[in-house]
Formats: structure tokens, sequence, C-alpha cells
């Protein structure tokens, strides 16, 4: 597969032709991701939680970032790579978001960047960060970085206000000079009011079939422990087959049965004889 650039993405959106995206957090996921041929893949900020264990989207740091980014970017040949810009790094001002958007690209290689909310201070980073010269993703609906503000992890777009909201904001956004949006969990009829009003792609997640859809890794792998939302759906055992590995592993050991005579290295009778010698010589 050839490189996905900018103008791949808009013609795919044009012929309809869907857009997939997911997330990876890591080397050996950015490889797999590499070999299954999807478009976008995505260092999230759920890497907070799914990678390093958070309760929250908000406890990430950009250095944990760049390192996630880091590592996706040296096993991501193909796909366009975008990463999440964590809490913090970008709320203080349009510097401050410039010059951690220019960290993701000078130090992780990132073709894009993507950011939550459509705010008036939010369309000020992302017209700021455009005009730095790094493409934006922007990200609106269930906006988990201030998911307490929206009164916790709810779906989105699901009042007459809030309808009417959401389709301002994807407007705006794209007016900021996004060149694509993430949708979450909002209704497929509201986004697809969105779709006729909008000429980047949209990808959804928990937001109906939009031109594109976007998934967390180890929730379609099966890997998360505990409920998950509405919109995942699993495609494989992972999470199981890796706690079987383990307990199978911890089983031979215990028996005596690995490691096989195939696992070990072979020597000669006399070395094994110049060890004891030298062990009474000691
Ligand atoms: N593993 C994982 N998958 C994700 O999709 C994900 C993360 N982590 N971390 C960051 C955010 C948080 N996300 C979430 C998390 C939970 C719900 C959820 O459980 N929603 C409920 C309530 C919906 C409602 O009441 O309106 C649901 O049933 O879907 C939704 C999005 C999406 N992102
Ligand atoms: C769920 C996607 C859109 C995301 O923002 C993330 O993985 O952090
Ligand atoms: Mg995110």
């Amino acid at each position: 597969m050839s490189r996905v650039s900018i103008p791949r993405l808009i013609e795919k959106r044009e012929k309809r032709e869907p857009i997939v995206m997911v997330t990876a957090y890591d080397y050996p996921a950015a490889r797999a991701v590499e070999r299954a041929g999807v478009d976008m893949v995505l260092v999230g900020d759920s890497g907070a939680q799914v990678l390093l264990g958070y309760a929250s989207t908000v406890e990430v740091s950009v250095e944990e970032m760049l390192m996630m980014s880091k590592a996706v970017r040296r096993g991501t040949e193909s796909a366009f790579m975008v990463s999440d810009l964590p809490f913090g790094s970008t709320e203080e001002s349009d510097v401050q978001a410039v010059q951690t958007a220019v960290r993701f690209v000078r130090e992780a290689g990132v073709d894009a960047v993507k950011l939550e909310g459509a705010n008036e201070s939010r369309l000020s980073r992302i017209r700021a960060i455009v005009a730095a010269g790094i493409p934006v993703v922007g990200h609106i609906g269930l906006t988990p970085q201030t998911a307490t503000a929206l009164g916790g992890l709810r779906a989105q777009g699901r009042t007459i206000e809030s309808a009417e909201r959401l389709v301002g904001e994807g407007l705006a956004v794209q007016a900021a000079g996004a060149f694509c949006l993430v949708i979450e969990a909002v209704p497929s009829e509201v986004v697809d009011v969105l779709r006729e009003a909008l000429t980047i792609p949209i990808i959804g997640i928990g937001a109906g079939k939009a031109d594109g859809q976007v998934l967390v890794l180890h929730d379609l792998l099966g890997i998360t422990e505990g409920k998950t939302a509405k919109f995942v759906k699993t495609f494989g055992t992972i999470g199981d087959d890796t706690v079987a590995a383990i307990a199978a592993y911890a089983d031979e050991v215990r028996a005596g049965s690995f490691p096989a005579p195939e696992h070990q290295y072979p020597v000669t009778p006399e070395a094994v004889e110049a060890a004891r010698a030298a062990l009474l010589r000691a």
C-alpha cells in the first residue's frame, strides 16, 4: 500500500470509500496495523487508560504521548499517523498549542495532530496550529478530556439544543482549518446532517457509518477489561488468549516440562568438566 496522504483521504470521502482508522500506542501494534493495511493510525490519549492504566485521559503527559508516538512512528510506513494532543498541552494559549504540536512533528514525525472541542478558544488553537503548517484533525461530540463538563462520558447530540450545537461546532471546526473531523458518541442521523454540510471527511466512533470509523485497538482485540462503551465491537480474544498463554507457561515451568531439551544450548563434556575443576580450585 502506498503512503496515505490528505488528498487520498479527501478522495476516499468523495468516492464514498470508507476510511479505516485504529489506535496504536507501541511498535508491535503499529506493525500489526500496518500489515492489516489500515488508512489512518491514531496515537490516542486513550493510551492513558488502555496502555498506562490511568483512570482518565487527562492524566497522560506530553512526554508519555511522545514516547508512544515515537514507537508508533517507527512501526508505521503507509498509514497516515495522527497523535492526540493531551489535556493541558494546548489550553493556556495559541503559542503553547503551536509549541506542543511542533514537538509532535519534530520529535515523533506525526502527519497531523488531533485536538478536542470547538469553543472559541479551541477554534483559535486549531487556526494557530494550521497556520504553523501542521494538519489538524478535530474531535467533537463526546470529548473525554472535558467529560466532567459534559456530565460524564455521555452520548451527545440527542436533544434539540445539543444537536443544533453539534452542527455549529462541525462547521466551525472545518472553517478553522481542520482537514478531518472525529465525531464520538452521536446519533447517526445527526452525523448525516453534518455530512451534508461538511466537505472534510468525518470519522465516526459510536456515530454511525460516517466517512470512516475509528476504534480503540485494545477494545477491538478484546484486551480491555470490564465494561466497554456501547459503540465497541470485539473482533478478537487477545485478552483471554494472553492470560491462557501466560498460565500455560507457568504450568509448564512448575511441572518441569519447560524448558525442554530443544530450548537449551549444547556444550561439550570437557567444558562441563573444566567448570567443575574450576569450582574445586576456587
Ligand atoms: N478503552 C477505551 N475505549 C475508548 O473508546 C475510549 C477510552 N478507552 N478512553 C478514552 C475515551 C473514553 N471513551 C468512552 C468511555 C466510555 C463510554 C461509555 O461507557 N458510554 C456509555 C454511556 C453513554 C450514555 O450514557 O450516553 C455507553 O453505554 O456507551 C463512552 C466513551 C472513549 N474513549
Ligand atoms: C477514541 C479516539 C477517537 C480517541 O480520541 C482516542 O483513542 O483517544
Ligand atoms: Mg482521544
